[in-house]
């Protein structure tokens, strides 16, 4: 009788251990992960990386943590043996990184493994080589200094078909260098430094702030546009903090950083979450750069759902991330909405008004990326356009004039006017105008913009008007100034605009002259007000001398500055509060619409116009305007392709 031999064998112990290995430690970058976190859960504050070939060949871990004691040197790299876990209901309150006691003996098995350590009470060091997650030989004493070092060698010496599944050395060092940005932004109390052998530092970052980490690491196009999100909900137990980028940033790759209690995880629920809130800010096809971190009471976490550690669980999982998103939705909201813009005195020939030699800084600030406006945050900034495009608006030292402190504003009238304008927020407009591509000027009220299949006329007057009504209420009592190169009298301005027919002044109204003096003393009478909130600079000899800058590169139609002051001191209530910021702020944006005040242009105004409207305003109508309901009647759908196919079709 034949007889058939066993088929199912149990494995050599050998080979589950390796098998068992490769779960955990699945690349040099997890390896660094997990020893990252012992220094951590050793409380050290200094930790230095050392690497040969992506990690395959040499990982060395330095800390100058609590140590390992000389006792337990032998059990460090057995499995399941930990200093952190005792029993499993440990496991909900588990505060530290590591609790199976699992990293070293897996990296024991599938590499050499050498560790040095001394604690605080030791006379020495102790050292110690592992194979199999046992000690080769009997421990030795050893120079060294408070802490730990951790060589691992030769990674997946005995796992050829892992060592071969390894495509790049610079794929994997890409890898940890990005794990160890990570945590180096996260621990920002602790110093963290990579190398490459014999190389210098790659990441070495000091004591400091999360921010001042950021840039070191990601650079100052991130750091410059954070914003901070710091949220404590109640009803689900849980806290979120971190940096995110404004709507200024954009990169071709999303990067988000994301802890939860302390743990480098990955969720890609909460990544997509996030990117869609994103998206109602950002141009298709950019992502933002995100830093959270969550904490949410151990209880509700379970950590212990993937060998790597990369993944947990929580409860009320879907309220959470919903609850995050409205986080960051709000700090997007008002971050667009305080944008702050270069303030400073500029002098187009063109319009004849020039700089006040007084007004020069001293010393030049230099001014960051952060203060320009950008045209399209995909394309380039307005600043790159000035030489060429716009040579003759702008003079070419501008850009070094300097930039005023920004002052916190508290008024109520002011916040509760801007909060009538959030009031009426249209989302659809957002994203039409967040969407849009500018076609032309049809003139200057008016201009075409496509947006999807559809060709919109924009009452560019209209639109502008709301625009700075907005920037004088967001960027209050924070404008710069545009200097008259000849101051202009506020009773010959008067005078002029009593003239016009469109103020229909009548013989019943008085003399003019008469009512013109009265505009220069209700003016004259407020002039520090306007001059401290608005800019707006009135001399002893009742001269306006400055006006508001409201918008980099933008300057008003001058034609209209005797009508400007005439409603000025006429249609303003002066005597309460929020009726007098409002109507300041509705006669300022009707005077600096575009396509008010000149009925004739010369050249280089018919070029200046044109070039503000397409280069400055509509760039900020997609960046800046917070489009309301009442916005809806300034855009006219001329054209929709879908409709032309259906004409076509039926023909
Ligand atoms: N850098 C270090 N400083 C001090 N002690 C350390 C260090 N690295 C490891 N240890 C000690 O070695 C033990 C085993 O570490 P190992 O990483 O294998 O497991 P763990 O951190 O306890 O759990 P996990 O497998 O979940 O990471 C730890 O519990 C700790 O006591």
């Amino acid at each position: 009788m034949a007889t058939t031999s066993r088929l199912i064998k149990k494995l050599d112990e050998a080979v589950i251990n390796r098998i068992a290995a490769g779960e955990v430690i699945q690349g040099p970058w997890n390896a660094v992960k997990e020893m990252i976190e012992n220094c951590l859960d050793a409380k050290a504050t200094n930790i230095l990386v050392v690497v040969k070939q992506g990690g395959l060949k040499l990982i060395q871990i330095q800390d100058n943590g609590k140590g390992i004691h000389k006792c337990d040197m032998d059990a460090v790299c057995e499995r399941f043996a930990t200093s952190k876990l005792t029993t499993f209901d440990d496991l909900s309150s588990i505060s530290t990184y590591g609790f199976r006691g699992e990293a070293l003996a897996s990296i024991s098995h599938v590499a050499h493994i050498t560790i040095t350590s001394k604690t605080a009470n030791s006379q020495c060091a102790f050292k110690g080589s592992y194979s199999d997650g046992k000690l080769k030989e009997p421990v030795k004493p050893c120079a060294g200094t408070q802490g730990t070092q951790i060589t691992v060698e030769d990674l997946f010496y005995n796992v050829p078909t892992r060592r071969k599944a390894i495509k790049s050395a610079t794929e994997e060092y890409n890898k940890l260098y990005d794990v160890i940005s990570k945590y180096a932004i996260h621990n920002s109390k602790t110093t963290f430094t990579l190398k490459k052998h014999g190389e210098n530092a790659a990441i070495r970052t000091q004591s400091g702030s999360t921010v001042d980490n950021i840039q070191n690491i990601y650079g100052g196009e991130v750091s410059r546009e954070l914003i901070k999100v710091e949220h404590h909900d109640e009803q689900y137990k849980f806290k979120v903090q971190g940096h995110v980028s404004n709507a200024n940033y954009n990169a071709k790759k999303c990067i988000l950083l994301l802890f939860i209690n302390h743990r480098l995880v990955e969720s890609s629920a909460l990544k997509k979450a996030l990117e869609s809130v994103y998206a109602n800010y950002l141009p298709k096809g950019s992502h933002p750069f995100m830093y959270l971190s969550l904490e949410i009471i151990p209880q509700n976490v379970d950590v212990n759902v993937h060998p790597t550690k990369h993944e947990v669980h929580f409860l009320h999982e879907e309220a959470i991330i919903e609850s995050v998103q409205r986080v960051l939705e709000n700090v997007l909201l008002d971050s667009n909405k305080s944008r702050t813009f270069l303030t400073q005195a500029i002098l187009p020939s063109s319009f004849g008004v020039s700089q006040k030699e007084e007004e020069k800084p001293k010393e030049v600030e230099k001014i960051y990326d952060h203060n320009l406006v950008r045209t399209d945050s995909k394309e380039r900034k307005l600043e790159s356009f000035i030489s060429s495009q716009s040579s003759d608006i702008i003079t070419s030292d501008q850009t070094c004039n300097g930039t005023k402190k920004e002052r916190k504003v508290h008024l109520k009238s002011v916040l509760s006017l801007r909060a009538e304008v959030e009031s009426d927020l249209n989302i659809n407009l957002r994203e039409i105008f967040k969407e849009h591509k500018f076609v032309g000027c049809v003139e200057r009220k008016f201009s075409l913009m496509q947006h999807a299949q559809e060709l919109y006329l924009v009452d560019v007057y209209e639109l502008s008007r709301e625009l700075f009504y907005q920037i004088m209420l967001y960027d209050f009592g924070n404008y710069g100034s545009i200097s008259l190169e000849e101051p202009a009298n506020i009773i010959e301005l008067a005078k002029i605009a009593l003239d016009l027919p469109e103020i229909g002044w009548t013989i019943e109204n008085g003399p003019k002259v008469e009512l013109a003096q009265q505009i220069d003393i209700v003016l004259r009478s407020h002039a520090e007000l306007l001059f401290d909130y608005f800019s707006l600079e009135i001399d002893k000899e009742g001269n306006i001398i400055s006006l508001p800058y409201l918008l980099e590169n933008y300057i008003p139609p001058l034609q209209g500055l005797p009508v400007y002051i005439l409603r000025l001191a006429s249609d303003v209530d002066w005597t309460t509060e929020k009726e007098c910021f409002e109507g300041v702020c509705k006669e300022t944006s009707d005077f600096y619409a575009m396509g008010n005040g000149y009925e004739h242009l010369d050249q280089h105004q018919e070029k200046d116009w044109r070039w503000m409207t397409e280069y400055t305003l509509f760039p900020n109508f997609r960046n800046t305007l917070l489009p309301t309901n009442s916005m809806a009647n300034h855009l006219i759908k001329l054209a929709s392709l879908p409709d032309l196919y259906k004409v076509f079709e039926r023909c």
